[in-house]
């Protein structure tokens, strides 16, 4: 790790980029240990998550959040003494971004257990933009159903809204729910937050820079309401990888049941599903990720970039 910010050229940078080992040497500063108990339950997340890998990378992370929530919430103090209010605590608010299936649940997950542990045991809750998508019958209104995970797929003024409104300490905020299964927003679901310590907030285009509105002003977007950012990064081949092999294990459970919009899918050779997926990773995805996801990495705090297996090779935190 170099002390200095700069690039090749010497340029200051707002950035300053660790590869694994220096990121793991961070963590020796802290140490940082998970008991038995706490690893049982982290892998319930899934049996393919490896334990050394949330040691090694999320577990620093996750103390770096710590002090950033502290820092935050000292700050909103100062903001509510000068104004003389006495104001119930304002949530620590964390993005997660990146493309389809780079691993941003997963990574949102991690985050939630880890934060959930800190000292002070705050209260997490972890929303997905998949619920700001428009529904189906609203997409195909507007001609959107091949876009589907665009900015313009996503009622942004109410996930906006909700954001706000959670930060503003609103006793319950409710968000709509997206299925994967129906492949549609669910019209008799809702989630309900109440007044979390920490949102986590989840999406591939939640990075994205304000609008320019109708009247030449610029509105806000829901990054302005981060504390934190959090870019999940990969290869675009490796991405594709674990989109294909992702719709192919779901042909075994999810495709099957009889109320998914992919069941058709379900029956299908290893050979023709792959090809299915490439075909929706090439034409929607991946135009997704080029155009609109990626364009958006800069204005994250931190960057994880991850190599072949899902483990991270390096760390770039923005520190200006
Ligand atoms: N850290 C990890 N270790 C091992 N596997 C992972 C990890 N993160 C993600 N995966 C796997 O990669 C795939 C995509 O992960 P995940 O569902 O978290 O992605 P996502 O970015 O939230 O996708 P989407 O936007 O489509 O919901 C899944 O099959 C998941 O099991
Ligand atoms: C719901 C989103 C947009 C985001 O999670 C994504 O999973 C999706 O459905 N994209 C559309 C193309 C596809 O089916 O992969």
């Amino acid at each position: 790790m170099s002390a200095m910010a700069s690039n090749g050229a010497n340029q200051p940078t707002p950035f300053v980029e660790l590869d694994r080992a220096a990121w793991a040497r961070l963590r020796d500063q802290h140490p940082m240990r998970l008991d038995a108990s706490e690893v049982r339950r982290l892998q319930g997340l899934g049996d393919r998550l490896d334990i050394a890998e949330v040691e090694q990378i999320y577990l620093p992370l996750s103390r770096l959040l710590s002090f950033y929530e502290r820092a935050t919430e000292g700050l909103h103090r100062v903001t509510g003494d000068f104004l003389g209010e006495r104001r119930a605590r304002t949530p620590f608010v964390i993005g997660v971004a990146g493309s389809v299936a780079v691993g941003k649940s997963t990574t949102s997950r991690i985050l939630r257990e880890l934060i959930m542990r800190w000292e002070s045991r705050p209260t997490v809750e972890l929303v997905t933009t998949d619920g700001f998508l428009f529904p189906n019958a609203e997409l195909e209104r507007r001609n959107l159903m091949s876009r589907k995970g665009y900015p313009e797929s996503y009622d942004r003024r109410a996930l906006l809204r909700f954001v706000t409104a959670v930060k503003a300490g609103q006793a319950e905020v409710v968000a709509p729910v997206y299925s994967h299964l129906t492949y549609d927003i669910l019209p008799d679901e809702q989630i309900v937050v109440r007044q979390p310590d920490v949102l986590i907030v989840e999406g591939l285009n939640v990075l994205q820079a304000p609008r320019e509105q109708p009247d030449g002003r610029t509105g806000l977007a829901v990054s302005d309401f981060f504390d934190f950012s959090v870019y999940v990064d990969a290869k675009d081949s490796d991405v594709k990888t674990w989109y294909v092999d992702r719709f192919l294990r779901l042909r075994e459970t999810a495709f099957a049941q009889p109320s998914s919009y992919f069941r058709r899918y379900a029956s299908l050779s290893d050979d023709a599903a792959q090809d299915i997926a490439e075909n929706i990773w090439d034409a929607i995805n991946a135009p997704n990720l080029v155009r609109n996801i990626r364009p958006t990495r800069g204005r994250a705090t931190l960057v994880l970039r991850k190599g072949t297996n899902h483990k991270v090779e390096r760390v770039r935190l923005r520190r200006l």
